[in-house]
């Protein structure tokens, strides 16, 4: 008989749902991890011959499935959580949130909002983040503090902010971020150009070269307003999602956050060019943005994962109440109540997202060979009971406060609901500390 294999961890729950293949619930089995990724997932009965495991966690109550990724947000936004609400998009960011940003936002306000985000991402079970935010070395500085993973965007935006003069300097910015980061395996970048409506055909033009070049992807706003759209149509004779089209920014590498305003004739060549849509459901309702397609662009096998956008918009930074919000929506807007099933919308915040930043080599599912990037849900209590059918659980009764585990690369940053890798007391000392600053300015 082999002996045993000394390994770093064995998580045993009560479930498993490993997303692929879809449908499957294991139950009696358990992950074995090592070196920050999934070496085997085998029957419990199997364990003890095959593995001898440095530490154990036997979760009697609890799912475990992928951590979940945040496919469009603002993390250092969290410090303006509730600075400026019930108040359509544009007014929102020419009247509110564009003069704070000029007053606040530095590399400090960058990373203690960061730190915020992550402490709020990682007891709500988000394991990673697409982020699009100024400073992103100060953004990559909080998210390896708190250990999570994240795609950090490189902004773009033609006109100047305390972080960049113009859209050389931005991009110049950008790059050197994205050496300095270069071989974090947890890091990764992509240029984020803000809006159609902030970045002109020139700028786009650059980053179309730099991103063929450099083989990185494009995070961009995109078709979130009917206002957005008017304005292009005035402005270039032609709606924004043409006139990327024109420029030659359409491909695999786009992620477009919202795609709320679209035509049969856009989705297909959303489609066509295998672009990808990070939808966000909740901060769309709260702006009065509208209501994304979602039912037709997954009839057309656009991929489409979810998103909070930033807390100043949302408010939370909740992917369980948007894996929720999506099915429920996608439902009432269609008028068909299985138009997006409970599965599809544990996909779309797992794999889809995965599938959109080019890491569903790596994370989005649990599979063999993947990175250990996993969270446990406790679906024992009153909420969850009974019990029948464990995804319809995780989509449309649990929620972020029954997290009680995430490990990301076979790190544990929550452990029985408690924050591992971050002091929850200093990053609430710093929240009230920028809340004081903001406040003084507004009085
Ligand atoms: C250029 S980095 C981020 C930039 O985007 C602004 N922003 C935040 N939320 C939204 C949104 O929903 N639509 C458009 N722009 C948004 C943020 O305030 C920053 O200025
Ligand atoms: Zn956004």
């Amino acid at each position: 008989m082999n002996t045993p294999q000394p390994v770093d961890l064995l998580i045993a729950p009560q479930w498993i749902v490993p997303v692929v293949p879809r449908g499957l619930v294991l139950q009696e089995h358990a992950l074995i991890i090592d070196a920050g990724h999934i070496l085997d997932i085998l029957p419990l009965a199997d364990v003890r011959q095959r593995y001898l495991p440095r530490q154990s966690h036997h979760l009697p109550s609890q799912a475990v499935m992928p951590g979940l990724i945040n496919l469009h947000t603002h993390a250092a936004m969290s410090l303006m959580r509730g600075l400026a609400d019930d108040i359509a998009l544009m007014p929102w960011l020419k009247e509110h949130i564009w003069p704070a940003e000029h007053a606040f936002v530095s590399e400090a306000f960058v990373n203690d909002g960061t730190l915020l985000a992550c402490a709020e991402m990682i007891r709500g079970g988000t394991t990673c983040f697409a982020d699009m935010y100024f400073y992103p070395m100060a953004t990559a500085s909080a998210v390896k503090q708190a250990g999570m993973r994240a795609s950090l965007g490189l902004v773009v935006i033609d006109f100047p902010t305390g972080y960049a003069a113009d859209a050389d300097d931005y991009i110049n910015k950008g790059l050197a971020a994205r050496d300095a980061l270069s071989g974090i395996s947890t890091l990764s970048t992509i240029f984020a150009p803000h809006a159609p409506y902030t970045v002109g055909d020139r700028t786009f033009e650059k980053l179309l070269t730099f991103s063929g070049q450099l083989d990185l992807g494009i995070h961009v706003h995109l078709h979130e307003t009917q206002a957005e759209i008017t304005e292009s149509v005035a402005q270039y004779g032609i709606r924004p999602l043409q006139r990327l089209a024109n420029l030659g920014l359409l491909g695999p590498g786009l992620i477009a956050a919202h795609g709320v305003h679209l035509t049969q004739t856009e989705i297909e060549l959303l489609a066509e060019h295998g672009c990808h849509i990070a939808h966000c459901p909740t901060s769309n309702l709260k702006l009065a943005s509208g209501i994304a397609p979602v039912a037709d662009l997954l009839t057309h096998a656009v991929n489409v994962g979810l998103g909070t956008d930033g807390a100043a918009s949302n408010n939370r930074l909740d992917m369980f109440g948007e894996m929720r919000m999506a099915a429920l929506l996608a439902k009432g807007a269609s008028g068909n109540a299985e138009v997006l099933q409970a599965w599809r919308a544990l996909e779309m915040a797992t794999l889809n997202a995965a599938q959109a930043l080019g890491l569903d080599g790596v994370i989005g599912s649990l599979e063999i060979g993947k990175a250990a990037d996993l969270i446990a849900v406790d679906l024992s209590d009153v909420e969850t009971q009974p019990c029948f059918d464990v995804v319809s659980h995780l989509v449309y009764a649990a929620g972020r406060s029954e997290v009680t585990h995430v490990w990301v690369e076979g790190r544990c940053l929550l452990s029985e609901g408690q924050l591992t890798t971050l002091d929850r007391r200093e990053v609430l000392e710093k929240a009230k500390l920028w809340q004081k600053r903001l406040q003084a300015k507004s009085m």
